[in-house]
């Protein structure tokens, strides 16, 4: 198993130990942007096999692409202008998958689409972490010198603070980060720099006037594959890492007991939890509503929730045991989704 591949210009940063990062490599630079012609809702059918629309937020070249080419290699990607049309082009039929970003290293959960993914009833199919490289692009031609302003996606910008601070540039949030290569081309906007993957620069022949320029070297979006048809769920046994599940527990007071005997229900039984945030931060005391698929509209309002992600399967004896002795408390649990573990970090340059 290669570790940090050199085929990134990045020098020696860290490797989580069970984390694999696979590097990018020439042929699958030349795969990344094969572009389709697919009509709405009408999925194509190559050879008789059908491919699978994938929904993402931006335009082609973002991250959220990459991550759905790195899911489904054969996939029709489904650029969409919000992660809400995403979701809803697969609710609709009109694609079969939808990628959302949820976390990353630099920012931890990304609340708005976490929100999203509470309202909506999509189960999680897959797991993607994807090292996330920004460069600073320009028009061809353009120097540093000559630059006021750079544009991105909110969190590119935020990722990316100290450079933007260095180079004392005034900074505009857009859509998405290919989304701002593609707004500096069509404008000619020879005063701005975009932040956005090297692909991108490749993708619209912009200039790369600099090489990962975020805060922090080690940064890795964590995305999750949503959809309707569990069948799509990553095979079982595709690596050696087993099952994992995302759930939210929510308690119409506080979460303290909640937490205690979630812990010891599952520690009881071995289950190791790969994430536990107990009610993020949000701003007002904003409560966090939740769908609850069995009884459809509307949201439930909580004051308090917990985020769970665990090592095994809803099918797993020890897991219902766990949930039924969580559950003799008055909680609600609602799961998120079992899908295959995925410790790799897939990488993009
Ligand atoms: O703007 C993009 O390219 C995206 O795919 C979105 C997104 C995100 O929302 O987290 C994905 C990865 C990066 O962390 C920055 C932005």
């Amino acid at each position: 198993m290669a570790y940090a591949t050199t085929s990134f210009d990045l020098v020696n940063f860290k490797v989580a130990s069970s984390k694999r990062i696979i590097g990018y490599n020439k042929q699958i630079k030349q795969q990344r942007f094969v572009t389709f012609n697919s009509v709405n809702g009408v999925v194509p059918r190559i050879n008789g096999v059908k491919k699978l629309k994938v929904a993402y937020q931006g335009v082609p070249g973002a991250f959220s692409e990459f991550a759905a080419k790195q899911a489904f290699s054969d996939c029709i990607p489904l650029p969409c202008r919000a992660f809400l049309d995403a979701i809803t082009a697969v609710e609709e039929g009109k694609a079969d998958l939808a990628v959302l970003p949820v976390e990353s290293t630099m920012e931890g959960t990304e609340l708005r689409n976490y929100d999203l993914l509470l309202q909506h009833d999509l189960p999680i199919v897959q797991e993607i972490n994807l090292y996330v490289h920004y460069c600073l692009l320009a028009m061809p031609g353009v120097s540093k010198g000559e630059l006021k302003k750079v544009i991105s996606h909110p969190l590119a910008l935020a990722h990316c603070g100290k450079t933007l601070a260095q180079l004392g540039l005034d900074h505009e949030a857009v859509e998405d980060t290919a989304g701002a290569v593609e707004l500096l081309l069509s404008n000619r906007m020879f005063d701005t720099a975009a932040i956005a993957s090297s692909q991108a620069a490749l993708l619209y022949g912009l200039d790369v006037l600099a090489h990962g320029v975020q805060d922090e070297s080690w940064n890795v979006t964590r995305f999750l594959i949503l959809s309707k048809d569990l069948r799509l769920r990553s095979p079982k046994g595709r690596n050696k890492f087993g099952s994992k599940t995302s759930m939210v527990v929510a308690h119409h007071s506080g979460t303290l007991n909640v937490l205690l005997k979630l812990l010891s229900a599952f520690s009881t039984r071995d289950i190791n939890l790969t994430k536990l945030e107990v009610n993020p931060s949000r701003t007002n005391g904003t409560p966090v509503l939740v769908l609850d698929p069995k009884e459809g509209g509307p949201l439930k309002e909580f004051p308090c929730i917990l985020y769970v992600d665990f090592e095994g399967s809803m099918d797993d004896q020890n897991v219902k045991d766990a949930l039924a002795e969580i559950s003799e408390f008055p909680v609600f649990i609602r799961t998120l989704g079992s899908y295959s573990a995925d410790p790799n970090i897939y990488g993009l340059q």
